[in-house]
């Protein structure tokens, strides 16, 4: 039984952390901590490493080197427990393509044991402005629909870390704002949020902490 987090442990902490595909270096030798109620900005350029930290911290890929701790615990030795605390939106939302708007948060909710997940799912299409879209299969939705879609799903798991992978890609000026919103809702629900952004001003106004990337390293920014 793996001890369970401390209090005082840190949301996310990366110790001499490093990643390679192939013989390119995507990550090299990151050390950082993130303590738990603040959040974290993550810039830098287009192939900085952003997506494979996150990533590395949803556990979706592991550490060439290095170790990675979400809460306390080991992303790579104690997976299970660390993907039940994390959610990540990506650019690959992994939407159930044949089952409507609804239907899709159904089966999360059945899965986490939501108490009337019909009732969540419809409150949650609501806030992210798909309730005309509810019985919509998502295979017609467009690229801003699948987004507002994935962040209701992160909404229904309410993670205790959310990391957001370019939350604003394609969404438009309403979208963005609706997303500032709920950004700001999860971090005050308790949820410490991982914010990948090229919108460096939308990015400043929510979070408090700053980790910029340049080919896979901690820089100044
Ligand atoms: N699956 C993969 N196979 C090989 N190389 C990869 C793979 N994924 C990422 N890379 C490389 O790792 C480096 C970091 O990529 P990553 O996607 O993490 O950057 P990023 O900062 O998220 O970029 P962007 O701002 O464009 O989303 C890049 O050099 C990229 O080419």
């Amino acid at each position: 039984m793996p001890p369970l987090p401390s209090g005082s442990a840190p949301a996310l902490a990366l110790h001499d952390v490093s990643k390679r595909y192939g013989r390119r270096w995507a990550l090299a030798r990151l050390t950082y901590a993130l303590p738990a109620g603040r959040s974290l900005l993550l810039t830098g350029h287009n192939g900085s490493g952003k997506t494979t930290l996150l990533r590395l911290v949803a556990t979706a890929l592991g550490p060439t080197a290095g170790r990675v701790e979400v809460l306390g615990r080991d992303a790579v030795q104690d997976r299970e427990a660390v993907r039940r605390d994390v959610a990540l939106l990506s650019h690959a939302s992994f939407l159930y393509e044949d089952l409507t708007a609804q239907q899709n948060l159904m089966v999360l909710g059945r899965l986490l044991g939501v108490d009337a997940p019909q009732d969540v799912a419809d409150a949650l299409l609501n806030r992210v402005g798909l309730n005309r879209r509810t019985d919509s299969p998502v295979r017609g939705f467009s690229a801003g629909m699948r987004k507002r879609l994935a962040i209701a799903r992160l909404l229904m798991k309410a993670p205790a870390l959310a990391l957001l992978d370019e939350p604003f890609g394609e969404l438009d000026p309403a979208g963005i704002q609706d997303m500032e919103g709920v950004i700001a809702e999860l971090k005050a629900g308790g949820t410490t949020v991982v914010l990948a952004t090229h919108l460096i001003e939308q990015g400043l106004s929510l979070c408090e902490e700053r980790l910029h990337l340049q080919d896979g390293r901690a820089v100044a920014a």
